[in-house]
């Protein structure tokens, strides 16, 4: 089969990192790393890609499980898409690809670029406002969608021409595959308002095994303006611009926009909850809470989901 360029390697593929590779495999060479269950279904069966993103069933798919099982061979792009509790094992894992590659992060969380930049010459942050999960081990479902990908050069524009070059490219073969995508000449700032949604809704989602819509409840304003009011201040002390004028703005939005625009879906915390894995609390509301106390910030509302989200991963079996 005559090879399509250029070719992308995606690491850690589940529901995002699945969904991705079927729409990218319309215009590029597509290899996942990802578990042996879905490796399975998918040469058994296909990828299958269903929701708003459109039906897709693709077979050209090239799948790895381990390190040892990949060719000697320069991607073009490698988009990481694990965990970002598994950032710096799949990046110690896949080093050996990462050194000839630009890399690119379509994860949540505050720190997944820092720890890439150690293993790569380019690296392209990302942002990902849309809800993805499973039908079957292979066959991934887009739910819905808040805002188009936003992706920038990592920690900003800065870069040699070359890799403005790169970026463009890149830019434009999500274009080209169909993927809404904007680019941003503040991948930082915009890396820490996509988290704001995640610091409001992901945790207590979980908790309460509630759906995102459920966080317009009265009954939470005050937690939620908690943890906002100590994310902007944070935000302020580590130079970053956000778009919101302060955090009250920030809430009208939440609440007027994107908790309506993900309704009846459930955040990625809460499945990591009920299916017993550790969550990416430590990059959100942990990290507020852990920048906020080196700059003399208080943040009592981080602190204290981020101590209960640790008591439910330890104790999940207790209390679900
Ligand atoms: N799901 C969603 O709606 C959204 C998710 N995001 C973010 O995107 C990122 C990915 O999320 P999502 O796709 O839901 O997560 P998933 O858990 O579905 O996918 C990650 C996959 O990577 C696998 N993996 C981890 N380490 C390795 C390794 N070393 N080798 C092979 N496979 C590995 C995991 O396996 P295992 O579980 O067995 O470790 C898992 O199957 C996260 O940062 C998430 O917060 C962003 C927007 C929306
Ligand atoms: C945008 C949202 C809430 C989509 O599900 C997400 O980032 C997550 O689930 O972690």
């Amino acid at each position: 089969m005559p090879e399509k360029s250029p070719s992308v390697l995606i690491l850690g593929a589940g529901a995002v990192g699945l969904s991705f590779a079927a729409v990218l495999s319309g215009h590029s060479e597509v290899s996942v790393v990802c578990r042996e269950k879905h490796a399975k279904a998918i040469y058994e069966k296909g990828l299958e890609l269903s929701g708003i993103w459109g039906e897709h069933l693709i077979r050209e798919i090239i799948c790895y499980t381990s390190p040892d099982m990949l060719p000697e061979k320069n991607y073009n792009y490698t988009i990481i898409t694990a965990k970002g509790t598994d950032t710096e094992n799949i990046c110690n894992e896949y080093s050996k690809v990462l050194r000839d590659t630009t890399a690119v992060s379509f994860q949540n969380g505050i720190g997944n670029e820092d720890i890439i930049g150690r293993y790569s010459p380019l690296v392209i942050g990302g942002t990902v406002s849309t809800n993805f999960g499973f039908v079957s081990d292979g066959h991934v479902i887009i739910n819905s969608q808040s805002d188009p990908v936003k992706t920038g050069i990592y920690p900003d524009i800065q870069g040699s021409s070359k890799e403005t070059d790169k970026f463009i490219s890149f830019i434009a073969l999500l274009k080209k595959c169909g993927i809404e995508v904007r680019e941003s000449d503040d991948i930082r700032a915009e890396i820490w308002s996509k988290s704001l949604l995640n610091i409001a809704v992901n945790p207590l989602a979980a908790i309460l095994k509630a759906p995102i819509k459920k966080l317009g409840d009265d009954d939470l304003k005050e937690t939620i303006s908690g943890l906002i009011n100590e994310t902007f201040l944070v935000a302020e002390a580590e130079g970053i611009d956000l778009p919101w004028e302060d955090p009250d703005s920030y809430i009208s939005y939440l609440k007027n926009y994107q908790l309506n625009a993900f309704g009846d879906v459930y955040p990625s915390m809460y499945y990591d909850i009920i299916s017993g894995k550790r969550t990416e609390i430590d990059l959100l509301n942990g990290y507020i809470s852990k920048t906020g106390h080196k700059y003399g910030i208080d943040t009592p509302y981080n602190t204290c989901i981020t101590n209960l989200m640790h008591c439910f991963e330890k104790s999940r079996r207790i209390l679900f």
